[in-house]
């Protein structure tokens, strides 16, 4: 279980984020939405202490202050929303670079392994000898994400994968291929965060949603809590309707009103 409890940040006499406290229990996926500016890279960066915070941060019932960084590097990894766009070295060399917590000089045999098994999951392997600069966005994504589930792939139980905004530059294939197999990760008894803006992948893939606005938290529980109507219109200052999703029974939101579409016709020479 990962558990935060009263976590705050603040810089230069501004609170980034004020009193968040949430659990994350094994097997959960779980996805923290918001307006721009909410605070949720920042709560990510806080679970990886990368930013300074006051409050507890808990991972399987012990300070995650008190881990090591070794014993962190195979139990919590983190793919974070910018990348370094120029990575001279071929595919499975950056995928590698998730096993490099495991081996000293020379990868051995079950790097090798875990690196074509990786890039398996996110259908890059006919990619593998292909320069990492010359991929397309969503193929550099795809190569970072390997690179994240290559780092995980040990015998540790309970481990932890916060994805900062995954999906970027993904198709609606690989958008729903990676949050699958972070399903089938957390259904191992492990866990992910996932920042995402795209609130219909939030109510079909989440267990849990912490809802945050202008670093506070808004709302916290199972997407049906979550998601109304009532609370998706105020918090992102926009018209929507929620229904339910035909085919996945899940929260289905709509955004627009009826009547934007005569404003549309109206304003048309
Ligand atoms: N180092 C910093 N110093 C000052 N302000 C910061 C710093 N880092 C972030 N902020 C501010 O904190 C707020 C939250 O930023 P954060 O990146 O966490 O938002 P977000 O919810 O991830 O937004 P987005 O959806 O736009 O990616 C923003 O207003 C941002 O400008």
């Amino acid at each position: 279980m990962l558990s935060v409890n009263q976590l705050n940040i603040h810089i230069k006499n501004r609170k980034l984020l004020q009193d968040i406290s949430f659990n994350i229990n094994a097997g959960e996926l779980f996805v923290i939405i918001g307006p721009n500016g909410a605070g949720k890279s920042t709560l990510l960066k806080a679970l990886t202490e990368e930013i300074n915070y006051s409050g507890e941060i808990n991972f399987q019932q012990q300070s995650i202050k008190q881990w090591t960084t070794a014993r962190l590097a195979k139990t919590r990894a983190k793919f974070s929303q910018h990348h370094q766009q120029d990575i001279p070295l071929p595919v499975n060399e950056v995928v590698m670079m998730g096993r490099y917590p495991y081996f000293a000089n020379r990868p051995g045999i079950t790097d090798l392994k875990v690196v074509s098994e990786s890039l398996k999951l996110t259908e890059m392997s006919h990619f593998k000898d292909r320069s990492y600069n010359q991929l397309s966005g969503g193929e550099k994504q795809r190569v970072h994400l390997s690179r994240i589930f290559a780092q995980l792939n040990n015998e540790f139980q309970e481990k932890l994968m916060l994805l900062d905004e995954p999906l970027n530059n993904l198709d609606i294939y690989y958008q729903h291929k990676v949050l699958k197999a972070v399903k089938v990760f957390v259904k191992k008894g492990n866990m992910a965060a996932i920042v995402m803006h795209d609130l219909n992948l939030a109510a079909q893939f989440a267990d849990r949603i912490l809802l945050l606005k202008d670093g506070k938290m808004i709302k916290y529980g199972h997407p049906q809590e979550v998601l109304t109507s009532q609370t998706i219109c105020h918090v992102y200052d926009f018209p929507c309707k929620v229904m339910s999703h035909p085919l996945a029974q899940t929260p289905m939101i709509v955004f627009g009103e009826e009547k934007s579409a005569s404003i549309i016709q109206n304003i048309q020479p």
